[in-house]
């Protein structure tokens, strides 16, 4: 690292969603590591959870809350995270809410002395204005995959979804000719033929607001899919640096993570390695949701499976999961707490993983070395989802009744693929792909490795930037566009 006058300070403000959440407090361990200080903002509400995953005794990094807007229209009192919104179709006013914070942001910004940059997330959009306010970069974080950033990229730059006549027709994505999706691969506004909606204005509002930073952080790693990555850098975007998979943070002897008491689950899992039997990890992550008839047949699924399985569920209507818990024994386990996924994941009777594919989830798979049974259901999950089973052949993916991504899953059709990935050759061949990709993913990672390089490159690069004579630090990303530019586009 350059000699400098200040020492490194970055200013870390996460969304309120777990799945955006935990790689930036990885993210936090890893610039701990190297010798950077950390202002991490939360609200109120997420403080505790933030609290207990990083060490309390850390002198690093100080945790900052700021209140959560009061009385938002359609969000309940003293929700404060995604995760615990009464449904996802909240989102938008969710995300909106957070612009009222940016006063409260900015006082408590400006008793930071020397802040290198701000690392946010790309929906708190706003924080671009008060970075600019206060002369310091910002970065954006998403926690996406270069893969799905380009694709829908690509889609959306070439207006690809205004063509197919179904929402299942396969259309070419132009620069990734290989690459086939179809409209149910995009969410709304995104998959809209004339996109116009208030999720439209606030779509818009993140995307100028990424193209005016001076960079983003990426969770992943040059190898896995250096195509997708030189394309967004070839792009006229500021630059993606590559500095994952952020799980690897946590090793054993990690400083900052607290260690837990051995948990009911854990014990389960022991118990099946000494069994000899290989376990089904099953999880949708932080918010998914499942209709009761999509719950009835996963239950009927898992039983006929006769796999042994871990199922983590969330909110889920309890008479289902309880009555399959009475009718499979100690063959299952369902968990109803937070648990720690990445444990779950890499204890050694964990042979397979049914996951909705949210990025963290394929991460930690890849990292843990174990395949995925791909059921996409919201997101930019059906792009991670293709990646998965087309791009790097990883996964298998579950069988819809319709054909179609989003369609229904039958008991039939989830035992099937179960099965297949537990038990059947093609199980085997993506068991051994995720084997080599999960090495790479620590080579990587590991001292010299191509994201532990680029880590250090970027706190250089910063560092060079803010103890420049000139403040001007946009001036040497060399960019300001405006809305009507790429509105054109
Ligand atoms: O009981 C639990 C449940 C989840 N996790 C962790 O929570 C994170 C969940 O992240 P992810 O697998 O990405 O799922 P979502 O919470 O659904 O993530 C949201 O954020 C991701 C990153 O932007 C997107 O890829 C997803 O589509 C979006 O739904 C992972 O680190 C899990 O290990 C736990 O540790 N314990």
């Amino acid at each position: 690292m350059t000699s400098t006058q200040n020492p490194p300070h970055f200013v870390l403000f996460p969304f309120m969603s777990k799945g955006h959440t935990i790689p930036l407090l990885h993210l936090s361990q890893l610039l701990v590591s190297r010798g950077v200080t950390l202002t991490l903002f939360t609200t109120k509400a997420n403080r505790q959870f933030i609290a207990d995953f990083l060490h309390r005794q850390s002198d690093s990094i100080s945790i900052v809350d700021l209140p959560f807007p009061n009385q938002v229209e359609g969000i309940p009192q003293g929700i404060e995270s995604t995760d615990k919104l009464p449904s996802m179709s909240c989102f938008p006013q969710f995300a909106t809410a957070t612009k009222l914070m940016q006063p409260d942001f900015e006082e408590a910004l400006e008793k930071i002395p020397h802040v290198t940059c701000i690392v946010s997330d790309g929906f708190l959009s706003w924080t671009l204005a008060s970075a600019n306010k206060f002369g310091i970069p910002r970065l954006w974080f998403f926690g996406m995959s270069a893969y799905s950033s380009a694709i829908s990229q690509e889609v959306a730059v070439n207006r690809l979804l205004s063509g197919p006549e179904t929402d299942d027709d396969l259309i070419t994505v132009t620069r990734f000719p290989w690459i086939k999706v179809t409209r149910n691969d995009f969410i709304e506004p995104f998959n809209q033929r004339n996109p116009t909606s208030p999720h439209q204005d606030f779509v818009m509002e993140v995307t100028m607001a990424m193209m005016n930073s001076y960079g983003q952080i990426m969770n992943s790693f040059y190898e896995l899919e250096p195509q997708f990555l030189d394309y967004l850098n070839g792009e006229s975007m500021p630059k993606a640096w590559c500095v994952g998979p952020l799980s690897l943070a946590v090793t054993d002897s990690s400083p900052i993570v607290d260690r837990k008491p051995e948990s009911e689950w854990i014990q389960w899992l022991d118990l099946k390695l000494a069994q000899g039997c290989s376990v089904l990890y099953v999880a949708f992550g932080s918010q998914a949701e499942l209709s009761s008839k999509q719950l009835e047949e996963i239950s009927k699924g898992l039983e006929e499976s006769q796999v042994s399985f871990l199922w983590v569920v969330r909110n889920y209507e309890t008479r289902v999961v309880d009555e399959l818990q009475e009718r499979v024994g100690e063959r299952g386990m369902i968990v109803r707490e937070w648990v720690d996924q990445l444990e779950i994941l890499k204890h050694e009777s964990v042979k397979g993983f049914v996951s909705h594919c949210g990025w963290n989830s394929v991460l930690e798979s890849i990292c843990s070395e174990v395949p995925i049974l791909a059921w996409p259901m919201m997101a930019e999950q059906p792009l991670n989802a293709r990646m998965v089973v087309e791009e790097i052949k990883i996964g298998l993916r579950v069988e819809t009744c319709d054909g179609s991504v989003n369609g229904f899953v039958t008991s039939e059709g989830l035992k099937k693929m179960v099965k297949e990935l537990m038990e059947g050759e093609k199980g085997k061949e993506v068991r051994k792909k995720v084997k080599e990709i999960g090495e790479a993913a620590k080579e990587a990672m590991a001292e010299g490795g191509s994201s532990w390089r680029t880590l250090n490159e970027l706190i250089d690069e910063l560092q060079t930037v803010r103890n420049s004579k000139t403040d001007d630090f946009r001036r040497s990303a060399g960019y300001t566009i405006s809305a009507t530019s790429y509105g054109e586009a």
